[in-house]
């Protein structure tokens, strides 16, 4: 499949809001689709496409310019995603160069990755790189058999300590942003959901035990209603900083972000 290119309108417009070349700690990008009325997908364990073909070469253009690319382990499991780039790759080559490493937020070690996982399918074919998996320790432990089954498979499989016994999940945000800065040695990251990674992460930037640089959302015209699942964290935030929006095919575009 290939993508349409971006106009130069489009790259002028994300320029300022992409990781700069150097950053003296982790850049993470918050970005995601929703609807009219918040919703990412159209229920729990369902995947919906929101994304018009302009603003999904978007997603692929952000990819591209991050060391890493985060999803929670509802994500995996609902829409098993490939999880690399597309554009604006000519060859494999490249494909393979421009891909972010997956990385899954799985404290549970609950998700199931096989050779059949869009994600291994990628990394095998050499347009996408193998992913890692960010566990908790006690169930890490729990579970030798499945590790050295991953291991075979190409996947990282890396602990963090007392993730679970955070008392909240915005506190877990700290250790997480820890784990890839140091020990996967990322200097950006985009975040692209489920709805409890990005309600959490948007609460732990408010609380200030994450620091979220850019946020980018597509919005695309149409509602999902109440089954669908909600972008909506537990508490009002604050007004989003240095926004601007511009239209992608038939979906509109923010974001927003301090350097
Ligand atoms: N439209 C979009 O841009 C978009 C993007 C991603 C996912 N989705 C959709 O979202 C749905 C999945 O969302 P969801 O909310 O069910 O799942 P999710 O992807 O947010 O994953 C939830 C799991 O991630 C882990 N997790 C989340 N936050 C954590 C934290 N702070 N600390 C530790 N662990 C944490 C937990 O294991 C939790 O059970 C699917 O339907 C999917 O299609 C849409
Ligand atoms: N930008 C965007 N528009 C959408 O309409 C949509 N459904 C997602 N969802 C994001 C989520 O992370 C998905 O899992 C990946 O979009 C899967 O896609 P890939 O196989 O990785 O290309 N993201």
């Amino acid at each position: 499949m290939s993508l349409a290119p971006l106009p130069p309108s489009a790259l002028s417009f994300l320029d300022f809001y992409l990781p700069p070349k150097s950053h003296p700690n982790l850049f993470t990008t918050l970005t995601y689709a929703a609807s009219l009325d918040s919703r990412i997908s159209l229920g729990p364990g369902l995947r919906t496409t929101l994304s018009g073909p302009e603003s999904k070469t978007m997603t692929h253009y952000l990819r591209s310019h991050h060391d890493a690319i985060l999803v929670g382990a509802g994500t995996f499991v609902a829409d098993n995603p490939g999880l690399n780039c597309q554009y604006p790759p000519a060859d494999t080559k490249n494909a393979l160069e421009c891909s972010p490493l997956p990385v899954v937020l799985d404290p549970g070690f609950g998700i199931e990755i096989t050779q059949q996982s869009k994600v291994l399918l990628n990394a095998a074919q050499g347009i996408g790189k193998y992913p890692v998996v960010l566990v908790s320790e006690d169930r890490y432990l729990a579970f030798p058999d499945k590790i050295s089954k991953l291991k075979l498979l190409g996947v990282r499989v890396l602990t963090i300590h007392n993730l679970s016994s955070q008392t909240s999940r915005s506190k877990s945000w700290k250790l997480i942003q820890n784990t890839l800065q140091h020990e996967l040695n990322v200097k950006s990251v985009m975040v692209e959901g489920g709805a409890e990674v990005i309600n959490d992460l948007l609460l732990a930037s408010h609380n200030e035990d994450a620091t979220v640089n850019s946020v980018i959302i597509t919005i695309a015209p149409v509602y999902l209603g109440k089954g669908g699942v909600q972008v909506a964290p537990s508490l009002p935030l604050d007004r989003l900083t240095n926004t601007k929006w511009e239209s992608f095919g038939r979906d509109v575009v923010m974001v927003s972000g301090v350097r």
